[in-house]
């Protein structure tokens, strides 16, 4: 006999990888941005950042969605962590980087507001950008 089962899990989309930066000041300051209207989770809150492009390094899309969106130019970056998350758009892999080191000061290119934050207080914020913003502080301040 055959049963069939009424759950059905759908199937997980293969992952997207994005690069995203968290630009820090020597203070501890980090951009954020704000997702402009026509994306997916507009309003929301993240950190610069897009999707690899193929035949790109996650570093390379780093630096091109900066330029393109904010018109900075990331010096150095480091790879800092990793984060899946499957939303109903999408599944996602995040390549976190941290940069001290650019060039420019963000514009808004895209019609996005940012921000300068210390400890993060604008809201709402990317479901998976969320415990970031825990590690982040830690990272802030050495114990
Ligand atoms: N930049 C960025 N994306 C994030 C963060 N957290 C997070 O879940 N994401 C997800 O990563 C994906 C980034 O894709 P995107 O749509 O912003 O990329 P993009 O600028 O290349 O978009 P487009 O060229 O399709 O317009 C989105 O699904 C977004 O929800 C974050 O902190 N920063």
């Amino acid at each position: 006999m055959t049963v069939a089962s009424e759950t059905m899990a759908a199937p997980i989309a293969a992952p997207i990888d994005v690069a995203v930066g968290i630009l820090m000041k020597p203070n501890g300051d980090v951009l954020l941005g704000q997702r402009p209207e026509g994306k997916p989770y507009a309003g929301y809150w993240e950190f610069p950042g897009g999707k690899v492009e193929g035949g790109e390094s996650i570093l390379d899309a780093l630096k091109r969605e900066f330029l393109e969106e904010l018109g900075i130019e990331v010096i150095s970056a480091e790879p800092w962590c990793g984060v899946q998350h499957v939303y109903p758009h999408a599944h996602v892999r995040l390549h976190f980087y941290i940069s001290r080191e650019w060039r420019g000061e963000p514009q808004s290119l895209e019609g996005q507001a940012f921000a300068w934050q210390g400890s993060v207080e604008v809201e709402p914020l990317l479901p998976a950008t969320i415990p970031l913003i825990e590690w982040i502080d830690k990272l802030r301040l050495p114990l």
